[in-house]
């Protein structure tokens, strides 16, 4: 099967209808405000509204209240919650929509604990642990560090890039790999050269 992509931290169209164009599965919007790649409500609905069918929109959430989270969901059509955070399962589940829960490893963490926690989750996205910083570090943690056999999807992130993603697909086998500095010109303005090079990044694991 082949490995899923999804694109994050877009926040113009044109950026969006690139990630498409290269083939990827799904792009996420991050409505965290301090993040650098946050994106308001209103052209947030517009490149989601913008999407061809069968790619998905990810909304990205780090700690927000269910008002605000309900406030998006108002305004901007997501397929899938992404919460990067440290929400628990009963947060995630709350608004009935599928979601994944990104785990942020580091040598002590128990992804099997987690897998069982979070059990309900489409996937679970592991990315690197850097204090202080919520996610989008562009860092990479130690992929040694995930079992082999897991009970649920793997979406692989952390510091991704052209020149890594196919070792990081043939190490891990991940069901899908989640980038988002590796692919930028600064942060928010993704690269479409990038992109591309990304995909075929993706695309070269296989061969
Ligand atoms: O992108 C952000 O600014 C961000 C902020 C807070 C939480 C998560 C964030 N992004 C996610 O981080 C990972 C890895 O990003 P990178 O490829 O290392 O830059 C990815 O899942 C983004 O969705």
């Amino acid at each position: 099967m082949r490995t899923r992509v999804k694109i994050c931290g877009i926040t113009r169209e044109e950026d969006a209808q690139a990630a498409v164009r290269y083939g990827s599965d799904a792009i996420g919007l991050v409505f965290y405000p301090s993040s650098p790649r946050y994106v308001a409500a209103a052209p947030a609905a517009r490149i989601a509204a913008a999407l061809p069918p069968f790619v998905s929109s990810v909304g990205l959430f780090v700690d927000a209240t269910p008002g605000e989270v309900e406030a998006i969901l108002a305004q901007v059509h997501l397929d899938i919650l992404q919460f990067h955070g440290s929400e628990t399962a009963e947060e995630c589940r709350r608004y009935g929509m599928p979601y994944m829960k990104a785990v942020r490893v580091r040598h002590d963490t128990n992804l099997l604990q987690y897998a069982a926690q979070y059990h309900d989750a489409r996937a679970l996205l592991l990315d690197a642990y850097l204090p202080g910083m919520a996610g989008g570090t562009g860092i990479v943690f130690d992929w040694g560090l995930i079992p082999e056999q897991f009970p649920l999807p793997i979406v692989l992130a952390g510091g991704l890039n052209p020149d890594n993603v196919a070792d990081a697909i043939r190490q891990v086998h991940p069901y899908a790999v989640d980038v988002s500095g590796g692919v930028e010109q600064a942060k928010g303005i993704k690269d479409a050269a990038k992109v591309a090079a990304f995909m075929q990044g993706v695309q070269n694991a296989a061969l």
